[in-house]
């Protein structure tokens, strides 16, 4: 299969943060799980750390049903029954919140983190005009000193729209009457309404045509390097990935199994399912495209996973591969799980290491409470006290 068709390289790569500042957002040992009140209990994020530093542009890849949008989730806390975070930290900006609630995660949404989603249809209210949007979240996030009357609403809607091209007579609108890309700004403008220091946008520009898509990306782009926010784009499409961020993690059976720099990850990938995924995208500009497949499919989440979960649809995969899942560890520019890349490939880091790192011991706190092969399975069915309910 030839592998010359790839994703385009970033044309112009957003400035790297130092490596030096401390990150906006540590998450360590994250597991999610769904329990549904009836039928199997689903690991959708398993054993997973995030750190991104403040101003970072990072991507999560996977196929389908892999917890990308779970893991987005939970680091903006807004995981809802059936889903709970099992176990795990979040920090923001040094702050554990992974356990508030109430009016303390209300408080730390306004000047810290949003989610967008998807489809802005979903997301918006059918019966309230863009201006009801607005005066809702402002008023329910406004701080002591500040008034939310008509006037003052429409005058920072007419600054949020602006600020996402859209023009403000779409104030006194309804969701039905915007286009899909006009939702979708909408909901962009909402989201910067609280000034977020950090966004995950969730497959931002799935539900819309490709011209809408690559203008929504662009404003995306934007505001990211206007307003400097950390941000965190999960999509399919790792050509708009590569070409938007600084970094990507790549997430497989709700691990992450690579995390390298966007530059060097065409050319540069280390897990067998990345280079997989890389030969299933193909650059339209170039003269011949041979597009790849992945055979088989992701393991069942509800199932105890034994080894590297991606070992039945792996071409390199070796004995010790079944046995033990391979921990995330440095290879060339940045991290992989694989036992076989990294025995081949052991050479030193070469500087500025993405922060994502799942420990390469069973000594973590995450480990300790829910290893990611077989006693993961001992977790699930154990009453344990390190067992969180997080709304
Ligand atoms: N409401 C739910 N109830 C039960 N299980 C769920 C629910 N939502 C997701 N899951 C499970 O969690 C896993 C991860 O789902 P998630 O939506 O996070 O994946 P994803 O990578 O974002 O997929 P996609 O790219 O299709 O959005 C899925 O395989 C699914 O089995």
């Amino acid at each position: 299969m030839a592998t010359s068709q790839h994703p385009r390289e970033p044309s112009s790569p957003p400035p790297q943060p130092e490596a030096s500042e401390s990150p906006l957002l540590a998450a360590k040992g994250v597991n999610v799980v769904y329990e549904p009140a009836r039928g199997v209990r689903i690991w959708s994020v398993r054993d997973v750390n995030v750190t991104l530093r403040p101003g970072e542009f990072v991507g999560l890849v996977g196929e389908s049903g892999c917890g990308k949008s779970t893991l987005g989730f939970a680091l903006t806390r807004m995981l809802r029954p059936p889903a709970r975070l099992r176990s795990g930290e979040i920090f923001f900006d040094g702050k554990d919140i992974s356990l508030l609630d109430g009016e303390d995660l209300r408080r730390q949404r306004r000047g810290g983190f949003a989610l967008v989603l998807q489809s802005g249809m979903n997301t918006l209210n059918p019966v309230r005009t863009v201006a009801h949007h607005f005066g809702d979240i402002l008023k329910a996030h406004k701080v002591e000193g500040e008034h939310w009357g008509q006037a003052e609403i429409r005058n920072r809607g007419t600054e949020l729209l602006d600020k996402v091209q859209l023009d403000a007579s779409l104030l006194d609108r309804y969701p039905h009457e915007l286009s899909g890309g006009m939702r979708q700004r909408v909901s962009i403008a909402l989201a910067l309404s609280l000034q977020p220091r950090m966004i995950i946008f969730d497959e931002p520009t799935t539900a819309l045509d490709v011209i809408a898509q690559k203008a929504v990306m662009q404003t995306i782009k934007d505001l990211q390097r206007e307003d400097g926010f950390t941000a965190i784009l999960i999509s399919h499409d790792l050509g708009v990935v590569l070409e938007a961020t600084d970094r990507v993690m790549v997430m497989y059976a709700g691990e992450i199994v690579e995390d390298q720099p966007s530059r060097s990850l065409v050319g540069g990938a280390h897990h067998p399912y990345t280079e997989a995924l890389l030969r299933c995208y193909a650059d339209p500009r170039a003269e011949e495209i041979h597009l790849g497949g992945i055979p088989g499919t992701p393991p069942d989440l509800s199932l105890s996973l034994a080894g590297c979960p991606f070992t039945p649809r792996c071409p390199l995969a070796e004995d010790i591969c079944r046995l033990k899942d391979p921990p995330l560890a440095a290879l060339g520019n940045g991290l992989a799980a694989c036992h076989v890349r990294a025995r081949k490939d052991s050479a030193p880091v070469d500087g500025g290491v993405p922060a994502t790192v799942r420990q390469p011991t069973a000594q973590t706190s995450a480990d300790a409470e829910a290893p990611p092969t077989p006693s993961r399975q001992v977790l699930a069915d154990a009453d344990g006290t390190e067992v969180r309910d997080v709304h």
